[in-house]
């Protein structure tokens, strides 16, 4: 049993990039989470991989098509019995759009990543999807 996702449930998260920024989702629910700020994503169902997982969750959540890149290293504990696992994800159709679990979406440039209140646990994740954006934004709009 050292593998934890075999008594965890994992959440499965995406670090979702578009032109050199990272997209962030306020919570609108549950109350004791909503109006802070996480990577989209939820929980892996039975027999689904963790990529069908984001996969289907970000369509869920944001109506947009993605394609899973890499696994962030890592696995960080949420609530008792939950891990956190982040992959990175690049948009192929559609604009993220708050359609279920979040009340508004922001992109962020590398130097814009403290300029949302993230959930506590999720924070080490963040920095390190952080550590995958270019310094300055594609566009190369700062500010
Ligand atoms: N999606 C997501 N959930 C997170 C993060 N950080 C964090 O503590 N959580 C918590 C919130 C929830 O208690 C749990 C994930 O549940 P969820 O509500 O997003 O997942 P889901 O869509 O599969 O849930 P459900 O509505 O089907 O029950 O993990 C995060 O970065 N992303």
């Amino acid at each position: 049993m050292s593998d934890r996702s075999v008594d965890h449930v994992v959440v499965v998260a995406g670090a979702v990039y578009d032109r050199g920024r990272l997209l962030a989702a306020r919570r609108s629910a549950p109350a004791e989470l909503a109006g802070r700020w996480e990577l989209p994503g939820g929980k892996l169902e039975p027999g689904e991989s963790a990529e069908e997982a984001l996969v289907r969750e970000l369509r869920e959540e944001l109506g947009v098509e993605t394609e899973p890149g890499e696994r962030i290293p890592g696995e960080w504990p949420l609530k008792p019995g939950y891990v956190l696992q982040v992959w990175t994800a690049r948009l192929l159709s559609g604009e993220p759009r708050a359609l279920q679990d979040h009340d508004e979406l922001r992109w962020l440039a590398r130097y814009e990543l403290d300029s949302v209140d993230w959930l506590d646990q999720d924070r080490p994740a963040v920095a390190e999807a952080g550590l995958r954006l270019p310094a300055v934004p594609a566009d190369g709009v700062r500010g």
